[in-house]
């Protein structure tokens, strides 16, 4: 349940409108954010793999570790460019360029940091399953 009044502008009335509100919001990044959707795709391909390798559970807590880190990340980065978008609309502002390219870099390094994770990862399990071993 969201809202009755889809223009509610005051705080929520409870603690289940706050997560249907919240839920919306994953679901405009899901509708409206290409890089969350490719990221989701990623994470599923990645858990896939992981599955078939027969990773343990400590390696499915860094995996998802990971994926959870860029999935926020790129939540955060499309908040600064809402909020940017909100201040200077289509206007050129080199402080609005800075802000979301931040906020791009921040997305970056997460994906950087999980892209080394998963191969910390799953290149093991891969070696083990080779037949010279
Ligand atoms: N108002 C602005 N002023 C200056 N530069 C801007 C402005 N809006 C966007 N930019 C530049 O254009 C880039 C892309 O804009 P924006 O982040 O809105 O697009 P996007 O396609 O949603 O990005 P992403 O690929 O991160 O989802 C920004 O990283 C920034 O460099």
């Amino acid at each position: 349940m969201a809202s009755k009044d889809k223009r509610q502008v005051e705080k929520n009335h409870s603690f289940i409108q706050s997560v249907a509100h919240a839920l919306n919001g994953l679901r405009v990044m899901l509708i409206s954010e290409r890089n969350f959707r490719t990221h989701l795709i990623s994470a599923a391909l990645v858990l896939g793999c992981a599955f078939l390798l027969g990773a343990s559970i400590n390696d499915y807590l860094w995996l998802l570790i990971a994926i959870f880190m860029v999935l926020v990340a790129e939540t955060v980065n499309s908040l600064v460019e809402r909020i940017v978008d909100l201040l200077v609309g289509n206007h050129y502002n080199e402080l609005a360029k800075q802000a979301k390219d931040i906020a791009a870099g921040g997305v970056l390094l997460t994906a950087l940091s999980a892209a080394l994770i998963g191969m910390l990862v799953l290149v093991p399990l891969l070696i083990k399953l080779m037949p010279w071993r």
